[in-house]
């Protein structure tokens, strides 16, 4: 078959590769990364250890087998490379020592899953996170006879029932020995990093007397190892995504902001410098005005990792941020104040990892061209920034795909950054069907990354738009929060002036469009038809339709309180009024609604009211389920029920066109 023969299928996704993590060496000589793979037969993720040479470019793989090796660590001198191994009935910290060879466990629990780790700064112990379960053995296959639910936060979407027993930080030495417990904290430790010299750890967990309310006032502790001591570092009350010691131990750095309560992700997680004397509080990153948390959203590429920034050297702070679409790396210089972009094209830096002089940074790169793979930068005395990994190559190379097309469209006080994926072969001349789509979050962002769904539609003939209405992070915390307490409005505004302005360039069939989202793009689109009949189809995945009944069954439901100000008993009438529910009367596009059965951020309860409603009164409906994914089944759902879905869509887009 020629190049030209074969576009994205659904399919597909049994052949992409998926690096991430990229940790290079301290001399900078080899990145070590993880591959994330699909087991075809078993329907499984399975990831392991690779490592490329970065002047020769040579890939090896690492570890073997079916199991889950993420996080690998470098110690300081290169020797000791950790990692966590997850297996059905283990979680292990194994260790390669000087080379390869066999890895040495330093820690195998069967009671509980090893999270996170970190080498202290002289290498001689691991501080490690640990989630001990409530049950072990053979009963945490079994369900209860009852559970006995006592608090706010109880269940969590992806794991389900969350554990009584929260995650605690531990120490053990890197070359083996006893784990040995520093915390016991109610509420998980969310967080750590070990200070300059290594004589303490810095931790994050919420001690607030009513943290479920309270779900984003956090606090850091310091825990001197040598007078045995948890110390509270007094702030202000807000959320921290990461703590972060200072080389010279004068500072603390975190990523968060002050204002609890206030909004859900509008407000902008920024860098704040901590001076550990005076206590005084200096945010590094508010001249931005975009936020610190990677909400770039895909279905290849990862979202929301949490990536710490880094020293590059004592002065130098190198952090990434969400902005217009992108990740761009910049660098803090803490005595000048000065911001310096390091890498600021159209790409989104996913994780990023340093050596020992700062001069090689090893990237894993979100790009539209192509899937993510393993970049290096190299700051000697010119910058260069190239590929080392080229894992998808041979798939790009087999296939044929458009890049997407990017337009900044006016709508009412707002210009909204947009994109065009175009079918293959694509002619001006003809007249295409237009596919919306529209992101969640809300406070999330479409951006530069390969979307494997977007290239299927356009594969199938689609001229796909997607867009960061307001609402969408990346554009300043008054675009994010343009929404608060409506969500609808002025969103819809933006989504059709996008509609309009495509329609206008003479390629669309305006009587051949058809909308999705899922999740708040799910609420989306949900409002959509029940404001416009525009759409000849839609396709509503894992979406809210009630905001009502979503404050009291999502598993963090309550928190909508943030962004209405108000909660459903005081005032029905304003989450009324925001509910697409309220509409249903008002539609009549032909709507399939597509729902995870154990998604417990937008319950299936949602999925079940719109339908038994629209379907009452006859109108055209369709209700597909799947069974046992949770909210992110689009992205890391079972792999055939991943491809089941898109074909789905196809099927329902293409009976309608
Ligand atoms: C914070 C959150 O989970 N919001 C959901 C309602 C949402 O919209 N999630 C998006 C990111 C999704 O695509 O699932």
């Amino acid at each position: 078959m020629s190049k030209q023969e074969k576009y994205v299928s659904p399919e597909d996704i049994y052949d992409l590769q998926f690096p991430s993590d990229p940790q290079i060496s301290p001399d900078g000589k080899k990145v070590i990364f993880v591959k994330k793979w699909i087991h075809k037969k078993e329907q499984k993720y399975y990831s392991n250890l690779y490592s490329v040479d970065t002047v020769r470019g040579t890939v090896v793989q690492f570890t073997r087998g079916e199991q889950k090796d993420i996080k690998p660590r470098w110690n300081r001198n290169g020797k000791q490379l950790l990692f966590i191994r997850s297996t059905q009935n283990k979680s292990e910290l194994l260790s390669f020592y000087g080379g390869l060879g066999e890895p040495m466990p330093l820690i195998s629990l069967e009671d509980g899953d090893i999270q996170d780790l970190a080498f202290s700064p002289d290498d001689k112990w691991v501080a490690v996170l640990i989630q001990k379960y409530d049950v072990s053995g053979e009963d945490r296959k079994k369900e209860p006879l009852k559970r006995d639910i006592d608090r706010l936060f109880y269940r969590l979407d992806g794991e389900g029932f969350r554990q009584k027993r929260a995650v605690q930080l531990f120490i053990v030495k890197s070359r083996g020995g006893r784990l040995i417990p520093i915390t016991d904290v109610p509420r998980d430790v969310t967080d750590f990093a070990w200070n300059h010299d290594g004589t303490g750890i810095y931790y994050v967990t919420n001690d607030h007397e009513d943290p479920d309310r309270h779900m984003d006032e956090e606090s850091i502790f310091f825990y001197s190892l040598k007078e045995k001591r948890h110390v509270r570092i007094e702030k202000p009350a807000g959320p921290i995504g990461w703590v972060q010691a200072d080389p010279e131990g004068k500072y603390l750095y975190f990523a968060g902001h002050f204002k609890p309560g206030h909004s859900w992700g509008a407000v902008n997680s920024e860098i704040q410098q901590l001076h550990l004397e005076t206590g005084e509080i200096h945010s590094l990153t508010a001249s931005l005005d975009r936020t610190t948390d990677m909400v770039t959203l895909g279905d290849i590429t990862p979202s929301f990792v949490k990536q710490k920034a880094l020293f590059q050297t004592s002065e130098d702070l190198l952090f990434t941020v969400s902005s217009e679409g992108a990740n761009p790396l910049f660098k803090f210089n803490i005595l000048s104040g000065e911001i310096t972009p390091l890498l600021d094209g159209p790409e989104c830096v996913v994780s990023f990892s340093m050596s020992r002089d700062g001069k090689n940074i090893a990237v894993h790169l979100a790009q539209m061209e192509r899937p993510d793979e393993i970049w290096l930068l190299e700051l000697n005395s010119e910058k260069h920034f190239r590929r080392i990994t080229f894992l998808n190559d041979e798939y790009m190379s087999s296939i044929s795909c458009n890049v997407p097309e990017e337009y900044h469209i006016p709508s009412d006080n707002a210009v909204i950054q947009s994109w065009v994926l175009k079918p293959p072969g694509f002619n001006s001349k003809k007249k295409y069907p237009l596919l919306l789509q529209i992101h969640g979050g809300p406070r999330a962002q479409y951006g530069y990354t390969w979307f494997h769904e977007m290239q299927v539609f356009a594969a199938a003939g689609f001229v796909v738009l997607y867009t960061n209405p307001q609402g969408s992070q990346g554009y300043g915390h008054a675009f994010a929060d343009a929404i608060t307490g409506k969500w609808a409005e002025p969103a819809m505004n933006d989504l059709m002036a996008a509609v309009d302005y495509i329609l206008e360039l003479g390629f669309v069939d305006p009587e051949q469009c058809f909308v999705t989202g899922g999740s708040y793009g799910g609420y989306m689109t949900n409002w959509v038809i029940s404001h416009t009949n525009r759409f000849k189809g839609a396709v509503t995945q894992r979406s809210i339709c009630d905001l009502s009944s979503f404050f009291g069954t999502s598993d963090t439901g309550w928190d909508l309180e943030a962004d209405f100000h108000d909660v459903p008993w005081k005032n029905p009438e304003l989450y009324k009024k925001w509910s697409p529910i309220t509409y249903a009367d008002q539609i009549d596009t032909p709507l399939c609604i597509i729902h995870s059965e154990n998604d417990l951020r937008c319950p299936v309860e949602q999925a079940e009211q719109l339908f038994v409603r629209l379907k009452y009164d006859k109108k055209p409906v369709r209700l597909v389920l799947f069974p046992e994914e949770s909210h992110g089944l689009s992205r890391g759902g079972r792999p055939d029920r991943r491809v089941e879905r898109l074909k789905l869509m196809l099927e329902e887009f293409r009976v309608k066109s």
